[in-house]
């Protein structure tokens, strides 16, 4: 079966996307313009230009300031629906999509002005594009875990928009533990919890995201082949993990995509699934990692089924609707066997 015509037209969601790294280089100076906002950039050669990366750090400091333009509920909206518009041409169903309220509320941007932006998009990607979604509010670990708990506070006033919280920013030096007890007010409060843990960080923080935090997802988990026990322990729970090939190439966490776990994942029996995480910033959507982490590591044809599968068994949407979208992927499987 062809692999390009599998990626292209399977069914799929996507379960690590930060709304925030799909700003455009040509919607960040429009909005720059449209909000007289300073950046130190002109052109979009200029900002694709500043797209290098030693590390994940040296892209937060680009992406911050990056995200300076959104200032208005109609740029929120703006970014979300463009990224919807963009995904369902590479047959994306369902989303879950991560926000960083912190970082807009320290600009003087309110918590209502960001979720309003982005959750009209959604009802209408609903309604016009048939792309369901579940929003997911991050905590900024680099703050410290007291400032989280105003934007808990905020998405307590509206849980019927935020189905679950996860942790992001920066990792090394900033293990899940230290933000325990925001976590399990959060879980108190009925959200879900994932986090990002083994991006840079060890595999003892993803340990600790699953023991302390009591995650459902691990985001990334790269690192979690350092450690045979936890590959065991991950696998036997059929914990899903959320990786993000292009972001990990970007960022440096390998030399080369044909580095990437993905295939040792599935091979594994861990509930791996592709996503883009910053799509802008790493040079590729959802499709563009799974061709490119395909071709390196020589996914097949049953890997990619697999893959598109995993990305709705791990989706936070109930079992009838998941039951759907499995029978979706079988369909067009099928189609495309003939
Ligand atoms: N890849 C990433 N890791 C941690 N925090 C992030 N925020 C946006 N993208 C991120
Ligand atoms: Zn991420």
């Amino acid at each position: 079966m062809d692999i390009e015509k599998l990626i292209d037209q399977l069914p799929k969601t996507e379960l690590h996307l930060h709304i925030e790294g799909t700003l455009e280089p040509k919607m960040m100076l429009d909005l720059a313009k449209r909000n007289k906002v300073t950046l130190p950039y002109e052109t979009v050669d200029q900002v694709a230009a500043a797209y290098q990366f030693n590390n994940l750090q040296d892209f937060l400091d680009v992406y911050y300031q990056g995200m300076s333009v959104l200032i208005e509920e109609r740029d929120f909206y703006d970014l979300t629906w463009a990224y919807l518009e963009k995904v369902h041409g590479d047959a994306v169903r369902h989303v879950e999509i991560f926000f960083d309220p912190q970082a807009h509320m320290e600009r003087g941007v309110s918590f209502e002005t960001v979720l309003g932006g982005i959750t009209s998009a959604l009802a209408e990607a609903h309604r016009q594009l048939e792309i369901s979604s579940k929003l997911i509010m991050c905590f900024l670990r680099h703050l410290p875990e007291e400032a989280g708990y105003e934007a808990l506070e905020c998405a307590c006033k509206h849980k019927e928009h935020i189905y679950a919280v996860g942790l992001d920013s920066s990792e090394a030096g900033r293990p899940p533990e230290l933000f325990s007890r925001l976590f399990a007010s959060a879980r108190d409060h009925g959200f879900k919890t994932v986090a990002h843990a083994g991006e840079e960080g060890p595999a003892a923080y993803i340990k600790t995201a699953l023991d302390d935090l009591r995650v459902s997802r691990v985001d990334h988990g790269n690192r979690a082949f350092e450690d045979p026990a936890l590959i065991a322990r991950l696998a036997q729970q059929q914990t899903p993990m959320t990786m993000c090939p292009l972001s990990n190439l970007r960022l440096k966490g390998i030399s080369d995509l044909t580095k990437h776990p993905i295939k040792r994942a599935l091979d594994a029996g861990l509930l791996a699934t592709v996503n883009s995480d910053d799509p802008s910033y790493f040079g590729g959507y959802i499709n563009d990692n799974y061709r490119a982490v395909a071709k390196a590591v020589g996914l097949t044809a049953a890997d990619i089924i697999k893959l598109s599968k995993n990305s709705v068994i791990a989706s936070f949407l109930p079992d009838g609707q998941k039951q759907n979208l499995l029978d979706a992927i079988d369909t067009q499987v099928s189609t495309l066997a003939k």
